[in-house]
């Protein structure tokens, strides 16, 4: 029986020598979802074509994680050293680390709350925040091309990657930059989609009245043709599908694979620049998302820690107890897809809602300073936040 490996390389021929006309669409839309379900099937542990084996995952600490990706030997383990002091095995031979190491990384943030009374919105003066949060870092064995369709323990480490809520692609500068799409091939293979978001499609299965495709923008890369190959491949008849960007039959994909899909913010961590001349070090800062460091040097740490910080958008809260000044020590961490008031609450001790009656806030995320609110409202970056007790 072929295997779903097999499988996929037969589609993926198939798709190659089709031309891509108004007369193929619907045949190649029909190809591209069968693959989609194929390389799913892949994907699921107890699946015939699972690589099975034990997973590397850690226990999460701290507010986020981080994974680092890369090909062997291109100083993933130097870096973690570096960063977090864990011990990391490091040597010049490849696949050195055998399996996930985590260690914990303080970022040290520091935040001016108050540079100018007049622009910033409270009241209190200038104040140093230090310890901003704890970060989880987790070092990981090298990958080779392949990982993804079971070569090495690739899948079990890009499974571990794929919970982390930033990637660090840790590429080295010396080797050939096409290094840099192989491992990108790697991890959409996977289901990671990179620096992006969920397409801007809705989608809602009705029990009839067929498919309805609506459309606001013009669409370039496919026709309803293609749209409905796809939909009947997913053996779904009817539904209302909503498209607002130009979108392509993989970000049509995506819409009905969502389960298995994970959007995760990536850095490209290009290691050894101690190794390379300034002019290479300049063609390096063209590179959209992209780091230069030496690990072994600890250069450019600090530029990689403040990039860290902000592609993981979390939100530091202080509180202020009524009638005291902020307590600007220690902030409470929220990721920005969870960071309103009833999270913040939570994050503190669940005992708080039972007393809950609102919330005094200053800060960005409020137009009156300050401003009372609930616990749906959002809040932001450094806002201050008093808890009112029933
Ligand atoms: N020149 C230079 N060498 C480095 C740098 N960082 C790491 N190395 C060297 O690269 C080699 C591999 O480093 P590791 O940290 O073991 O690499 P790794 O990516 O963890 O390797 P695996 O665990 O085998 O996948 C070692 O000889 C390091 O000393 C750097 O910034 N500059
Ligand atoms: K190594
Ligand atoms: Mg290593």
């Amino acid at each position: 029986m072929a295997t779903t490996v097999d499988k996929i390389k037969d589609i993926e021929a198939e798709m190659a020598k089709t031309q891509k006309n108004k007369a193929t669409s619907f045949h190649l839309g029909q190809l591209k979802a069968k693959l989609a379900k194929l390389k799913r099937e892949l994907l699921t542990p107890s699946s015939s074509g699972g690589g099975g084996g034990a997973g590397f995952d850690v226990a999460r600490t701290g507010v986020a994680s981080v994974g680092f990706i890369g090909f062997p030997s291109v100083g993933k383990s130097t870096l973690m050293s570096r960063l977090t002091g864990q011990h990391s095995e490091v040597a010049a031979y490849e696949f050195t680390t055998l399996t996930s190491v985590p260690g914990q990384v303080m970022y040290n943030g520091i935040v001016v709350t108050n540079p100018n009374p007049n622009t910033y919105p409270h009241p209190w003066p200038v104040t140093l925040c230090i310890n901003c949060a704890p970060l989880q870092m987790i070092d990981l064995p090298g990958i080779i091309e392949g990982a993804k369709d079971g070569r090495g323990r690739g899948r079990q480490v890009i499974a571990v990657a794929k919970t982390c809520h930033l990637i660090f692609i840790v590429l080295d500068v010396n080797k050939p930059l096409t290094d840099k799409r192989v491992i990108e091939t790697e991890l959409e293979g996977f289901g990671i989609r990179i620096n992006k978001g969920p397409p801007n499609i809705t989608f809602k299965k009705k029990d009839k009245g067929g498919l309805n495709i609506t459309n606001t923008v013009p669409l370039s890369h496919i026709d309803h043709d293609e749209i409905k190959a796809v939909m009947n491949e997913y053996r779904i008849n009817s539904a209302d599908i909503a498209i607002r960007c130009d979108a392509t039959i993989d970000d049509l994909i995506d819409v009905l694979e969502a389960k298995s899909r994970s959007y995760i913010p990536v850095i490209y961590v290009l290691n050894k620049i101690d190794a390379i001349s300034i002019e290479e070090l300049d063609l390096l800062y063209r590179i959209p998302n992209a780091v230069p460091i030496s690990s072994e040097h600890g250069w450019n740490i600090d530029e990689l820690m403040e990039a860290m910080w902000d592609k993981l958008q979390l939100v530091r809260v202080y509180t202020k107890p009524k009638g005291r000044l902020p307590d600007y020590s220690a902030p409470v961490v929220l990721r920005s897809t969870r960071c309103t008031v009833e999270d913040f609450c939570n994050a503190i001790h669940r005992s708080i809602l039972e007393q809950f009656k609102n919330a005094i806030v200053y800060g960005k995320s409020v137009k009156h300073q300050p401003q009372r609110v609930g616990l749906a409202h959002e809040l932001a970056d450094e806002d201050i936040v008093t808890i009112m007790k029933r």
